[in-house]
């Protein structure tokens, strides 16, 4: 066996032990658990109540949801699949699937999976649990498979160059490309390498340098020569950013995947809203009524059949069975229609398995934010493809790996690390900056890039006020504060840090103006490396009075975790480090490069609130501190005491 052959079946071995642990630890919580024990591990609600149904874009069926109110954490989380379910009958419990659109501390806002309600949905008490995500595993599983299994063809060939046992190839056809006058000399250069590369492309770089940006201009260049490509990216956020950048650049985008999972200012451009965009959407709404009347008057019929009420039902109900081939015929045709006009599908890296895709195949398929996608995922969108674009950054997150085996095994390597390194001469590397003024920039430059990167001369001048420091860390040693586990997610939260980093963000707000904050239109990211903090820190806005100007500022603000911040940037960043004990354990903050996109989201302001007590017995922290206090940047929790 080939030494190619060999390290693909090893990376589908290491994904089956993935699979397994991620398995192994949801059985744990779920396998013969009642009721009561999987609401204590954060996986069920129950009881539930509907406070209302409708019906959303694309006739998606949407459900709002109310639990009685309770302290208790869960892992529930917008975007997770989940099962609503009844226990109208008894022994067996009747269950539907469902996504979750957005879940507050006792409300959750759900999509069915299902086209029409189930007739139990009101009927018995109803509940909710957490679902295993199998399908991105046999998906993945399915594509390792696949490029194994693949001698010829171009699937063949590609992965024997990305692997880096055959050279790729560029062309010698040096023309000169036309790009928009703002990209820089080396954006250019990344632009020229993907119109000259025949196989693959490699755009890398740290934060801000733009990637994404470039990775847009280089989409739009091929488009020009091309009918369609696809985009992709590891995470649903990152597909959105994309996209909201490509259909803003005028190309026709279109993004798949379930709504619930999708920004809703992306809602516009996903496959349900195009259908019902589309000039033949009536004729489809009216065939999908006529389903329903069909089926509606043939059950009418229940009891006293005689030959003649029989004769009729069947015929009603072959009219419903007609009128639903004749719809999805309809439907069929009218995504056809749509795919025809599009020039860019995106989606996620395991969303390129989506049905409406299947047996397609693109000129160039370009990945961004590489470096976050497992490799098993990144092959999904390339069994399509003819050439593949990356773009990424390997110092910034790593793919999330449960099992600790696989990831030291060689699982947690991505392929875009692995390109990188075997083909050296087909990457571009971007290294001005446009995002962060000198201070935010500096230390992650200096810790991450050997101080290669620089920042550009607009990025420089960057700031709220004149009068207002760019960057501060606020210290709570000493203040008292402490860490806590959330017992059923064992994820951590510093309840007096999350309201500290509130109030100190409330006295900015009311520092630059409540109005003049919204009418800059200032972005805001409030971001912890723990999701037990970031529900904190939502449930201390939705509640408290003193934060009323927060909640107003609702639109321009989002609260989340550092994983889930990869590729974006805001104007204010407020980041809550959390980690505050006796024996100086810092746990996951421990991944420095989490730490490098955390530092590197802020446009005009980055505020770090952290115990340096805790963080000091670690030296990557020791060195941040260092900096902190050389530049005057340090702040004790005392001056903010007085709340
Ligand atoms: N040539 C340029 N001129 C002016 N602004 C630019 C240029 N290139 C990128 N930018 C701006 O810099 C910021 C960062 O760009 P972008 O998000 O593309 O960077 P990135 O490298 O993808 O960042 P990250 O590593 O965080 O994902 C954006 O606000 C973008 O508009």
């Amino acid at each position: 066996m080939s030494k190619i052959q060999e390290e693909l079946e090893n990376t589908l071995k290491l994904l089956k032990i993935e699979w397994k642990e991620e398995l192994e630890q949801y059985r744990a919580k779920t396998l013969g658990a009642s009721i009561t024990d999987k609401i204590k591990d954060g996986i069920c609600w129950y009881p539930v109540q509907i406070t209302k149904t409708r019906v959303g874009m694309g006739e998606r069926l949407i459900i709002h949801l109310e639990k009685s109110p309770s302290t208790q954490s869960h892992s529930f989380q917008s975007g997770k699949s989940v099962a609503l379910f009844s226990n109208a009958s008894e022994g067996k419990q009747l269950r539907a699937g469902a996504v979750i659109n957005s879940v507050k501390k006792n409300t959750m806002v759900l999509t069915l999976t299902g086209r029409e309600w189930p007739d139990w949905l009101h009927d018995g008490k109803l509940g909710l649990d957490l679902q295993f995500d199998e399908a991105s595993y046999k998906e993945m599983q399915w594509a390792m498979e696949s490029v194994i299994k693949a001698h010829e063809g171009r699937l063949g060939q590609l992965k024997e160059i990305l692997l880096g046992a055959v050279p790729a190839a560029i062309s010698e056809d040096t023309k000169a490309i036309d790009v928009q006058p703002t990209l820089n000399e080396s954006q250019e250069a990344a632009v020229a390498l993907v119109a000259q590369a025949q196989d693959i492309a490699v755009i890398h770089g740290p934060p801000g340098t733009g990637k994404t940006t470039t990775l847009v201009e280089a989409i739009q260049h091929t488009c020009k020569r091309t009918h369609q490509v696809l985009v992709c990216a590891p995470s649903n956020a990152a597909v959105d950013l994309l996209v909201e950048k490509l259909a803003s650049s005028g190309l026709n985008a279109l993004r798949l995947g379930h709504p619930a999972r999708v920004d809703d200012q992306i809602l516009e451009l996903t496959l349900d809203a195009r259908i019902s965009r589309h000039s033949s959407f009536k004729d489809l709404k009216r065939l999908r009524r006529s389903v329903d009347e069909f089926r509606k008057q043939g059950r009418k019929f229940k009891r006293n059949f005689g030959a003649a009420e029989r004769a009729q039902r069947k015929e009603l109900l072959a009219e419903a069975t007609h009128a639903k081939e004749a719809a999805q015929q309809l439907e069929e045709y009218i995504i056809y229609d749509i795919f025809q006009q599009t020039q860019v599908i995106a989606t996620t890296l395991v969303g390129a398995a989506h049905s409406s895709i299947k047996g397609m195949s693109f000129p160039v398929v370009f990945i961004d934010e590489a470096a976050q996608g497992l490799e098993p995922a990144t092959w999904i969108p390339i069994l399509k493809s003819h050439k593949v674009v990356m773009a990424g950054d390997h110092c910034q997150l790593p793919p999330t790996i449960k099992s600790y085996e696989a990831a030291r095994a060689g699982l947690s390597e991505t392929l875009f690390e692995k390109v990188i390194k075997r083909n050296p001469k087909n990457s571009q590397m971007l290294s001005l900056q446009y995002r962060m003024p000198q201070l935010i920039m500096e230390f992650p430059a200096n810790r991450f890039y050997k101080g290669q990167l620089k920042a550009s001369p607009s990025a420089l001048l960057h700031q709220l006020q004149p009068e207002e420091p760019v960057m501060e860390y606020i210290d709570t040693a000493g203040s008292g504060f402490s860490e806590h586990l959330e017992k059923d997610s064992l994820s951590k939260l510093n309840t007096e840090e999350a309201k500290l980093c509130l109030k100190i963000l409330s006295n900015l707000i009311d520092r630059l103006g409540l109005d003049q904050v919204k009418e800059q239109g200032y972005s805001i990211g409030i971001i912890s490396p723990y999701k037990a903090q970031v529900r904190k820190i939502n449930e201390l806005i939705d509640e408290e009075e003193e934060f009323k100007s927060l909640r107003s500022l609702e639109d321009q603000t989002t609260i989340g975790s550092i994983d889930g911040f990869q590729g974006q940037e805001r104007d204010i960043v407020v980041l809550s480090l959390v980690r505050s004990n006796e024996t100086g354990e810092i746990g996951f903050l421990g991944d420095y490069r989490r730490m490098n996109v955390a530092l590197t989201r802020a446009k005009r302001k980055l505020i770090v609130v952290g115990d340096s007590a805790t963080l000091s017995t670690d030296t990557f922290y020791q060195e941040f501190l260092d900096f902190v206090t050389d530049k005057g940047l340090y702040k004790s929790v005392y001056e903010f005491m007085d709340f």
